[in-house]
């Protein structure tokens, strides 16, 4: 039997990063060999020896994070949201200075919520209209979502493609927020409640009907098997990956 992947977790004591530190040790062929939470002393992920260092933190530390995986010669699967394209731009710099180093960066885990996406992606083209709802847990620290943010990038992308004029809206008058945020002119509303998790309603419109797709994360569970998948197969994916949809062949 070969080796175990030998892991890091950067946010351990998080909601997220306790889940992922569960997640690993539970995994056979895993060894979690650092927890590191804000305070701790961050080389004691390298001095244990990590392969692969896994960040939960805050979008203001994931830089220094994924720099400090770099340069220790670790691999790096990154869900902590705050990734615009210039920060991606920055990784991929870093990268080319270690070509054997894979770095996976993943606005969302969850393989429902991966598709959902794609589907946006596909249906956007057919229809005059679509905005993005986003509904979270209130420890949420940013809005909109990372996930919403890449799903309407992905929106606007596919309705510029295909020649679309911008969605119809006679708004004239609103008080501030009202229509929710322009992402790529693509309006994403965010909704922090509590009782919820992390859920995401795609609305899509045009004359005669509408596309609702919708996808729900119950618990914190849901987003392991990608995080997992990813800590498997980066150490075999060089360079940057961003999304998790290369690794489900979508
Ligand atoms: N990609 C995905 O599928 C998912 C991404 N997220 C994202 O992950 C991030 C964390 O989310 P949560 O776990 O809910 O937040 P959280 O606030 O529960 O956990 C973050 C943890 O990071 C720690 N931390 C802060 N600075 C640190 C540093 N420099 N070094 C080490 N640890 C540090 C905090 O003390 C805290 O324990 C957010 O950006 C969130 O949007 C959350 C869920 C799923
Ligand atoms: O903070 C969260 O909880 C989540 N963050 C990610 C995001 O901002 O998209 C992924 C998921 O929505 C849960």
């Amino acid at each position: 039997m070969s080796e175990p992947i030998r892991v890091g977790v950067l946010g351990a004591r998080g909601r997220m990063g306790a889940q992922v530190c569960k997640a690993v040790d539970a995994a056979g062929d895993l060894e979690l060999v650092a927890m590191v939470d804000a305070g701790d002393w961050l080389f004691s992920v390298a001095d244990a020896g990590a392969q692969v260092l896994v960040d939960f933190t805050h979008p203001d530390v994931v830089m220094d994070n994924v720099r400090f995986a770099v340069d220790q010669g670790m691999h790096a699967v990154v869900g902590t949201t705050g990734f615009t394209p210039d920060r991606l731009d920055t990784v991929r710099t870093w990268l080319a200075d270690a070509p054997q180093l894979g770095v996976l960066i993943a606005p969302n885990f969850g393989i429902g919520a991966v598709l959902s996406m794609r589907f946006a992606q596909m249906a956007a083209r057919f229809y005059e209209s679509a905005e993005v709802i986003e509904l979270h847990h209130p420890g949420k620290v940013d809005a909109p979502s990372g996930t919403a943010v890449h799903t309407a990038q992905l929106i606007a992308a596919a309705r510029a493609e295909a020649g679309l004029a911008p969605p119809p809206d006679a708004t004239s008058q609103s008080l501030d927020g009202a229509r929710g945020a322009d992402v790529d002119g693509v309006r994403v509303h965010a909704v922090r409640l509590a009782g919820m998790v992390a859920h995401q309603e795609i609305l899509l419109g045009t004359e005669g009907e509408t596309l609702s797709i919708r996808h729900d994360s119950l618990n914190r569970s849901s987003f392991m098997p990608g995080v997992l998948l990813a800590v498997r197969a980066i150490r075999s994916r060089p360079g940057l990956t961003v999304g998790l949809d290369p690794l489900l062949d979508l």
